[in-house]
C-alpha cells in the first residue's frame, strides 16, 4: 500500500500529489480500524485536531482543496474560451443561470406583496393589487438554458476527449501499470456523455447562482420580516426545524478524510471470483468445455448462504451500517421542533385575539419562505462538497497531462548515421540486473553478453528464466535496476526513445490484437506508413496472412473484436409482446446486416497477423526481436517464416526467444542458454553441443522424440 511516490516528482509541470491518502495500516497510533461486514475499514486519525468537530475539519479541508484547485479552474475557463464560439455560449449560459437565480427572491417579494394585500383587505375591506405570475418567465429562461447546454457540452467534451486520449496514450508501461496512476486517470475521466470539465462548469455556475439566490432571498426576507410582528422569532424557529431535519436526513456515502478498505474474507473473494467467471466472456470456452456451470452454481449459492447479509460491496456495506447508527438525539428532536412555530403562534393568538387572520398569513409566509431560504442555504453547503470534488478532478485532469513517465527520454539521435541501420544494430548487456516494479526478486542477475551487427541470436531456457524480460529491456519498456545496455556502443538511456522505437520492431509473446480492423492491426506496426495499403498487403504476405484474410467476407476490413456491440431491445427472443407478436431478432439482424457471432480466427492465424504487424516496419529497422514467434504456427508456416528471416541475416540484427531448439538454433550466430535469471551457456549450436552442458541435454531430449 505504501508507495515510493516521492521519487517521481522530477518531471516538469505541476507535481502530482502522489502521497495524498497514503498511510500505513499497521500503525495503530495513526489508524483506526473498523470491521464492517466482510470489510476492514482503516481510517487515518488526525491527532492534533481531535478537539475540532469532524464536519468542521472536513469543510476546512474542502475549502483548502478548492483553493489549491483554483489555478486549474482559471486554466480550464481560458481553455474553454479558446474553443470556437465557446465564450459566447458560456456567457449566455451564465447570464441565464443568474437570471433564474433571481426568480425565487422576486417570487418571495410578490408573496410579501400578497400578504400586504390581505392585510389591507382585512383592514379596509378592499383589494387593489394583483400578483404577477412568474412561471412563464421561469419556463422561458429554463428553455434558453437547455438550448445553450447541448452545443456547449458537446464542444467541451470533444475538445477534452482529444486531450485525455493523448494524456493516456503517452504513458509508458511501468507508469500505466501503477495502481495510483490508474486511480488518478479514472478520477479525471467522467462518462462518455459528459466530461469532468463540463461537470465543473455546471457546478461552478450553479454555486454562483445559488449564492445569488441566497443573498437576494435573504435581503427580501429581511425586508418582509421587518413589517411582521414576531417575524424574526417565527423565522428562527422554522429555520431551526429545517436545520435539524437536514442534519438527520443527511446521507453519508463514504467515510470522511483519508481511508482505505480491504477484504480478506476468502468466502467473499471466492464468490466475487465465481461471479466474474460467469460474467466475463473470456472464460466462456473453459466454462462450457469443462462442464463447470453446475459446480459453480452450487458453490456460489453455498457461498452466499454462508456469507448471509454481509456479502455486499464496500459502499453498500458502509451505508447500511451508517444508516443503522443514525437513530440519535437529533432525530427525536426533529418532530417537536416542527410544531414549535404553531405553538408560539397559538400562544400569541391567545394574547392578541384581534390579530389572528393577519398572524395566520404571517405564519404561513414566514415558515414557507424561511424553509425555502434554508433549503437554498443547505443546497449551497452541499454543493461546496461536490464542487470541491469537481474542481479536484479538474486538477487531476490537467495533472494527467504531466504525469512523468518512469522511463525517461534521451536526447541523442539514434542511429546517428541512418545508413548504418542497413547492417543491423549491435547490442551489449553489461552486468545487467533487473526486478519488476513492486517485486522483490531479481529476474535477471548480472547478465552480460554482446551481439554484433547483423547477427542472429537465440535465447533459450526454461519458463520464467528471463528471456522475454531481456527483450523488454532492449525495447526499453523498463530500465535495468543495475548495469548498462549499449546499442551501437551508446547507452540506451541516452537515446531518443522515438528513434529507438523506430529502429526496432518487437513481437511480444503475449501480443494482443487491437479492437480495430485487420488492416489497422497490421498498419500500426509502422504508424508513419499506416496509410500505405501496398505496404500493408506486403506485410501480410511476409507474415503468411494474405490467404486467410482474403477468404474472410470483409477481407482486410474485418474486425476481429468489434469495439462497439450491436444493441438490442430487452424483450427476450422467443417470447411474445403484450400484443401477442412473437419476439424474433433474425429479420431485424438481417435487415441491418448484423451478425449474431463475432469473427473468430485460429491461434495460428492470429499469430500471422501479429507477425505481419512486425513486418510492416521493414525499411529503417535495424533490430528485430521475436518472442516465441512460431508458437502457434504449423510446421510449414514455421519453416517458411524462418526461411524468410534467415535471408535478413547480415542486414538486420535478430533476437529470438524460444523453447524450441532446431530450426533456429542451428543457424544462430549466438545462443544464450538461460536458467533461473542467469545466462549459463553461450556460443553457437556446435560449440554448445560439444560443451555437453544444459543446452546439449535439452537438445538431445527434443531430438530423441524424432529418433526411431
Ligand atoms: N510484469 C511483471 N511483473 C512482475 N514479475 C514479472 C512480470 N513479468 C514477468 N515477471 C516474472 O519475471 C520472471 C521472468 O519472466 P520472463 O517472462 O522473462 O520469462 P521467460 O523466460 O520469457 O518465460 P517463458 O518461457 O515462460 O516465456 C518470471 O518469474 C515472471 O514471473
Amino acid at each position: 500500500m505504501r508507495r515510493g511516490g516521492g521519487k517521481r516528482g522530477k518531471g516538469q509541470g505541476p507535481k502530482v500529489n502522489w502521497d495524498k491518502g497514503v498511510f500505513d495500516p499497521e500503525d495503530n497510533t495513526k489508524v483506526r480500524h473498523t470491521k464492517l461486514g466482510v470489510w476492514d475499514l482503516y481510517e487515518a486519525r488526525e491527532p492534533k485536531l481531535d478537539y475540532v468537530p469532524f464536519s468542521f475539519i472536513n469543510r476546512l479541508e474542502t475549502f483548502h482543496e478548492m483553493k489549491g484547485s483554483f489555478p486549474y479552474v482559471v486554466r480550464m475557463f481560458r481553455e474553454i474560451g479558446s474553443i470556437r464560439a465557446c465564450w459566447w455560449l458560456l456567457g449566455g449560459y451564465l447570464l441565464v443561470s443568474l437570471a433564474l437565480s433571481f426568480l425565487p427572491a422576486v417570487e418571495l417579494w410578490y408573496s410579501g406583496q400578497l400578504l400586504k394585500i390581505v392585510q389591507d383587505a382585512v383592514k379596509q375591506r378592499t383589494v387593489d393589487r394583483r400578483p404577477v405570475d412568474l412561471r412563464f418567465l421561469a419556463r422561458l429562461l429554463g428553455f434558453g438554458k437547455r438550448q445553450i447546454y447541448r452545443p456547449l457540452n458537446e464542444r467541451i467534451r470533444r475538445h477534452y476527449a482529444v486531450h485525455s486520449f493523448h494524456a493516456r496514450a503517452r504513458l509508458d508501461v511501468p507508469t500505466y501499470a501503477d495502481a495510483a496512476v490508474q486511480r488518478h486517470l479514472d478520477n479525471s475521466n467522467a462518462g462518455s456523455r459528459t466530461s469532468v470539465v463540463w461537470n465543473s462548469v455546471v457546478t461552478t455556475f450553479s454555486l454562483m447562482s445559488t449564492a445569488v439566490e441566497l443573498v437576494s432571498q435573504f435581503l427580501v426576507l429581511m425586508a418582509l420580516l421587518q413589517d411582521q410582528r414576531d417575524g424574526p422569532l417565527l423565522a428562527i424557529l422554522s429555520f431551526g426545524h429545517t436545520f435539524f431535519r437536514k442534519k438527520t436526513s443527511q446521507r453519508q456515502w463514504l467515510p470522511n478524510g483519508v481511508w482505505a478498505a480491504t477484504t480478506k474474507d476468502q468466502e467473499y473473494l471466492r464468490s466475487v471470483g465465481m461471479s466474474r467467471v460467469v460474467h466475463d466472456n473470456q472464460h466462456r470456452k473453459e466454462l462450457v468445455a469443462g462442464g463447470m456451470a453446475d459446480y459453480l452454481h452450487a458453490s456460489f449459492r453455498a457461498a452466499l448462504d454462508r456469507l448471509g447479509s454481509s456479502a455486499t460491496d464496500f459502499m453498500e456495506t458502509y451505508q447500511t451500517e451508517h444508516m443503522a447508527n443514525r437513530l440519535n438525539l437529533t432525530s427525536f428532536l426533529s418532530d417537536p421542533l416542527r410544531e414549535l412555530p404553531q405553538i408560539v403562534f397559538t400562544l400569541r393568538a391567545v394574547q392578541h385575539p384581534s390579530d389572528i387572520p393577519l398572524s395566520l398569513a404571517s405564519l404561513n409566509l414566514i415558515t414557507q419562505t424561511t424553509s425555502n431560504f434554508s433549503r437554498t442555504l443547505f443546497d449551497m453547503l452541499d454543493q461546496t462538497g461536490s464542487i470541491a470534488e469537481n474542481l479536484a478532478n479538474i486538477r487531476k485532469l490537467y495533472e494527467t497531462y504531466t504525469i512523468p513517465n518512469v522511463v525517461s527520454d534521451g536526447t541523442t539521435p539514434f542511429p546517428e548515421d541512418r545508413e548504418s541501420l542497413k547492417l543491423g544494430v549491435s547490442i551489449e548487456f553489461k552486468n545487467v540486473s533487473f526486478r519488476y516494479p513492486g517485486s522483490n526478486k531479481d529476474v535477471l542477475q548480472n547478465i552480460s553478453f554482446k551481439i554484433l551487427q547483423g547477427q542472429l541470436c537465440v535465447i533459450v531456457g526454461a519458463n520464467g528464466s528471463g528471456k522475454s524480460t531481456i527483450l523488454k529491456l532492449i525495447a526499453r519498456l523498463y530500465d535495468p535496476t543495475e548495469g548498462q545496455i549499449l546499442l551501437n556502443d551508446q547507452d540506451i538511456r541516452t537515446l531518443k526513445l522515438a528513434d529507438l522505437r523506430r529502429a526496432t520492431s518487437v513481437l511480444f509473446q503475449d501480443y494482443t490484437h487491437f479492437p480495430l480492423s485487420i488492416k489497422d492491426n497490421i498498419a500500426l506496426g509502422d504508424p508513419e506508413n499506416a496509410h500505405d495499403e501496398e505496404k500493408i498487403r506486403e506485410a501480410a504476405r511476409l507474415g503468411g496472412a494474405t490467404d486467410f484474410i482474403e477468404r474472410l467476407d470483409e477481407g482486410f476490413d474485418t474486425y476481429l473484436d468489434r469495439p462497439v456491440g450491436d444493441m438490442y431491445s430487452s424483450l427476450p427472443q422467443g417470447t411474445k409482446t403484450l400484443f401477442g407478436r412473437s419476439v424474433e431478432y433474425g429479420s431485424i439482424r438481417g435487415a441491418g446486416n448484423m451478425s449474431s457471432h463475432s469473427q473468430s480466427l485460429s491461434g495460428g492465424q492470429l499469430q500471422r497477423i501479429a507477425l505481419s504487424r512486425t513486418f510492416m516496419r521493414d525499411d529503417g529497422v535495424g533490430l528485430l526481436c521475436f518472442d516465441e514467434p512460431s508458437a502457434s504456427l504449423d510446421p510449414t508456416a514455421e519453416h517458411d517464416l524462418f526461411e524468410r528471416l534467415r535471408l535478413l541475416r547480415g542486414s538486420k540484427t535478430m533476437i529470438f526467444s524460444s523453447h524450441r531448439f532446431g530450426n533456429l538454433t542451428r543457424f544462430a550466430d549466438r545462443i544464450l542458454y538461460m536458467d533461473d535469471s542467469v545466462i549459463l551457456e553461450e556460443g553457437t549450436h556446435d560449440e554448445l553441443i560439444k560443451q555437453g552442458g544444459g543446452y546439449a541435454k535439452i537438445w538431445m531430449l527434443q531430438a530423441q522424440a524424432f529418433l526411431p
